[in-house]
């Protein structure tokens, strides 16, 4: 597939993205230097480059992350949402009877995408013709006949005949009874006036629905300029890019394509009929950087749409001597979404603290399914007692203990846990440096423990 290289460089930038412990200044401008490169390999053009990747760093420095999300998550979010820019958004083609005229240069795979589009339009119940308006090369009438017999589809040329809108009206009249009719036009090693003005005549005569422009992927960097002149010429509304199943770069067609602004509605993937394909810009990147369902990421945010003032008073309250475990319930109950613990505890230098209890890695990896199994014992509890921890003596947790089904050493792990948190929470509340960080952590953010231990010193 094109874009291989490229692939593989954005997996790796996005694996270094998501591996490293913290984002600072400099990470984020070594990522966005390696996506400069990586992109600029793929023959994306350089000026699109320089504006994608200042616009990352603009973004990746001075945005915060929202609720829930770290900040590794977010600066593959703001890559990924730039990139699909580049890409374009879904747009679906409208499967509607319609004149779809073809435009392209010479051998860019118009004849062959015509053919394909035939059959992919009969498949949805639209009956296809193809009119044979190229009227330059030797041999496109016999090959667009011959396609469209391959795809038994309707069929209108005239074999000799150099007066391509005199055929296109023709055509229009004989496919009457065709839903969809399919001009293919005629193309050019390059784009000379004539071509220009034969389209340019056609489009103004015709007025066709639809002109879709088709271009090979492996352009390269003249593709930018034919897009230009022939979208200035014929006012393009859609991208149909051709050779995708090719070893080449398309960074080049990628970039002409952005730069007219028009959708990619199709994909050409082989020489054969069938080797056409509905484009997804949204699938298509993730594929290219190797995620999962990036969509996906995006929802955690959602999620976890903590806002400020519920942080600020969950903080407020951890802080205060007053902290009971009715309070710590609730902070839980609020901050317990997926991985938000395990940021949260994570980032807490408890280690560090006067009497502090680090929890070790394996506890924090295991911080969900630990909040399910407190939560089970919290509910056991009397009200009584999760607003007087200090009454849980011996007999009370034996109780509690059963009554959850989660044993003695959960429990008092629990009340452990707890101890040491009110604690820490108590010595620490004063520092406003602290307090701000764990604010920003408690919404989402996320930074280094080296950056959280320095402002604590
Ligand atoms: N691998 C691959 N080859 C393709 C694809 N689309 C077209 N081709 C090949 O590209 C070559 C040129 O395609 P044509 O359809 O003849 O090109 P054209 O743009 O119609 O050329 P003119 O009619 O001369 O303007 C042919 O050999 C096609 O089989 C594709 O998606 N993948």
């Amino acid at each position: 597939m094109v874009l291989d290289n490229l692939s593989e460089s954005l997996k790796s930038i996005m694996r270094k993205i998501s591996g490293s412990s913290f984002i600072d200044k400099d990470t984020i401008k070594e990522v966005t230097k390696e996506i400069q490169r990586a992109l600029l390999k793929a023959d994306v053009n350089v000026k699109l480059v320089l504006k994608l990747t200042n616009t990352v760093q603009e973004r990746a420095l001075n945005e915060k992350p929202p609720a829930g999300m770290t900040a590794q998550d977010y600066i593959i979010r703001v890559i990924y949402e730039e990139l699909l820019k580049i890409l374009g958004t879904d747009s679906n083609f409208d499967l509607k009877p319609q004149t779809i005229m073809l435009v392209g240069l010479y051998g860019n795979g118009k004849t062959t995408t015509a053919g394909k589009l035939a059959r992919l339009f009969m498949k949805k119940g639209l009956s296809t013709g193809l009119i044979a308006a190229d009227v330059h090369r030797p041999g496109a009438f016999e090959q667009l006949q011959q396609i469209s017999g391959d795809v038994n589809c309707g069929f209108y040329g005239e074999k000799g005949e150099k007066n391509a809108l005199k055929i296109v009206r023709n055509g229009i009249k004989e496919l009457a009874d065709f839903k969809i009719k399919i001009i293919d036009t005629s193309g050019r090693d390059s784009l000379d006036q004539e071509l220009i003005d034969e389209v340019h005549e056609i489009k103004e005569k015709i007025n066709p629905d639809t002109v879709l422009f088709v271009i090979d992927a492996t352009l390269g960097q003249q593709a930018g300029p034919q897009a230009k002149t022939l979208h200035d010429a014929v006012n393009i509304d859609g991208v149909i890019i051709t050779k995708m199943d090719g070893t080449g770069k398309a960074g080049g067609a990628l970039s002409a394509v952005a730069d007219i602004q028009s959708p990619v509605y199709f994909i050409g993937t082989g020489e054969h009929m069938d080797d056409i394909q509905i484009f997804n810009p949204k699938k298509f990147l993730s594929r290219l950087l190797g995620m999962g369902d990036i969509d996906a990421l995006m929802e955690v945010v959602k999620e976890t749409n903590i806002t400020e003032e519920e942080a600020e008073a969950s903080l407020d309250k951890l802080m205060s001597g007053k902290f009971d475990l009715k309070d710590m319930y609730d902070v839980w109950e609020k901050f317990a979404k997926p991985g938000l613990l395990k940021k949260f505890f994570g980032a807490l230098p408890l280690g560090k603290m006067p009497g502090g209890n680090k929890l070790d890695e394996s506890q924090l990896d295991q911080a969900d399914e630990k909040l399910r199994l407190y939560r089970v014992i919290l509910d056991s509890m009397t009200f009584y007692e999760l607003e007087n921890p200090d009454v849980l003596n011996a007999k009370r947790i034996k109780r509690i203990a059963a009554g959850s089904g989660q044993g003695e050493k959960n429990v008092r792990q629990l009340l452990k846990e707890y101890n040491a948190m009110k604690k820490n929470m108590k010595s620490i509340k004063k520092n406003r440096n602290f307090k701000k960080m764990l604010k920003t952590q408690l919404k989402g953010g996320n930074f280094s423990l080296d950056d959280l231990e320095s402002k604590m010193l």
